[in-house]
């Protein structure tokens, strides 16, 4: 990529996205700049485990084994055979990079505001004490669905649907018609969102009960009743020409129950902390990334733990994600689970009421809030 000079940070800051900055042909700006250096060739991860989510339903001992053994000793795997068609992933997929494609004035109609952490922006809520992050997001809450806020939702890009089993997918914007004719409602970027959000839910469900399961608990809805509440966040991450020294996501843990991540198809940027070590985590375009959050730490009385992770930067090609974020009710107390705690594996941590709310200014320090809740 060509040399680019350095833009003036004021000129830069003022309410900027990081995708309009990459688009001004100037360096980041010295507020985006880390001064640690950033592994953008960490090791790729190979031996991330994969788990089949069809086995699991079919409760596979094997399979089983082999989940327990990937929460403990990665923190994370890649979920195959989870039953979402590959098309769906990848209707998803390009339906967040269109969004994100948007003309700026069209993006900034679902703008977030104040400290709320639903809507669009270039950073998420609490005062920032850290250092900018190169990436767009727009957050937004799934279900309950009387606690939507549809102002947040995109209502473009176009209902679009795409032609199925023809090589790479195809953009046809008739597919619209002949969805209205055959469905008889409009295919809405909302309503593409609410049947992947149903997709995911069941998957969500499976590994939950397969997790509950491997804990041989009596109840093994008991994380599927606790998650009410689905978050999907879009992140998108532009190039960087010093992409060495901006980060996409800072090291963070997710303060989720769990987190079922779509990754880019194609390019490569989450990195997962293993044993004091940063590695890449490579693309299964067909598999969801499924990452325990700290409240899921908390449940199990420590016994899984939120794996830590962050977002590098490619010097010339863009980057999307769809995190869908599995929590508590906020009004509900979260503690360990009393089958899990007996004398040798004592009470590790207090019970909490709105894990979420406090999250953001953990996030920010690079904190996790579970650890000021040890006991
Ligand atoms: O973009 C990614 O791969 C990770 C996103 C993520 O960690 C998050 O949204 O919390
Ligand atoms: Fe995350």
């Amino acid at each position: 990529m060509a040399e680019t000079k350095d833009l003036p940070e004021e000129a830069a800051i003022f309410g900027k996205t990081a995708h309009q900055l990459s688009k001004t042909g100037y360096g980041p700006p010295e507020s985006y700049i880390w001064t640690n250096k950033i592994e953008i060739d960490a090791p790729l991860a190979t031996d991330i485990p994969v788990i089949d989510v069809s086995l699991l339903a079919s409760s596979s001992d094997a399979e089983l084994t082999a989940l327990h053994s990937a929460l403990t000793k990665w923190g994370c795997f890649q979920a195959v055979n989870h039953g979402i068609e590959s098309a769906s992933l990848d209707e998803m997929r390009l339906l967040i990079t269109e969004f994100f494609h948007l003309p700026e004035l069209e993006k900034q109609r679902y703008t977030r505001e104040g400290n709320d952490i639903e809507g669009y922006s270039s950073c998420p809520p609490v005062a920032r004490t850290q250092k900018f992050e190169w990436s767009d997001r727009l957050h937004l809450q799934v279900a309950p669905e009387d606690g939507r806020k549809l102002k947040f939702w995109p209502q473009n890009p176009e209902p679009f649907r795409y032609k199925k089993n023809a090589g790479p997918l195809i953009k046809l914007s008739s597919d619209y018609t002949i969805d209205l004719i055959e469905n008889n409602f409009p295919c809405t970027c909302r309503k593409v969102l609410e049947d992947y959000s149903a997709k995911i839910r069941h998957v969500e469900e499976q590994i939950f009960r397969a997790i509950a399961k491997t804990l041989s608990l009596t109840d093994e809805d008991c994380f599927v009743k606790k998650m009410p509440t689905l978050c999907a966040q879009f992140n998108y991450y532009p190039p960087c020409s010093k992409h060495d020294q901006v980060i996409g996501l800072r090291p963070h843990t997710d303060g989720t129950g769990i987190t079922l991540l779509l990754q880019d198809s194609q390019v490569r940027g989450l990195q997962i902390l293993k044993d004091n070590q940063w590695l890449s985590v490579p693309i299964i375009p067909q598999a969801l990334f499924v990452l325990p959050g700290d409240q899921l730490e908390l449940m199990s009385n420590g016994i899984f733990k939120s794996t830590w992770h962050r977002v590098v930067i490619n010097s010339e090609a863009e980057r999307i994600s769809v995190a869908m974020f599995f929590f508590p009710d906020i009004a509900d107390e979260i503690g360990p689970l009393d089958q899990l705690v007996d004398e040798e594996r004592p009470k590790m941590f207090n019970k909490v009421t709105n894990y979420k709310g406090g999250y953001y200014n953990y996030y920010h320090q690079e904190k996790r809030g579970i650890d000021a809740l040890k006991i």
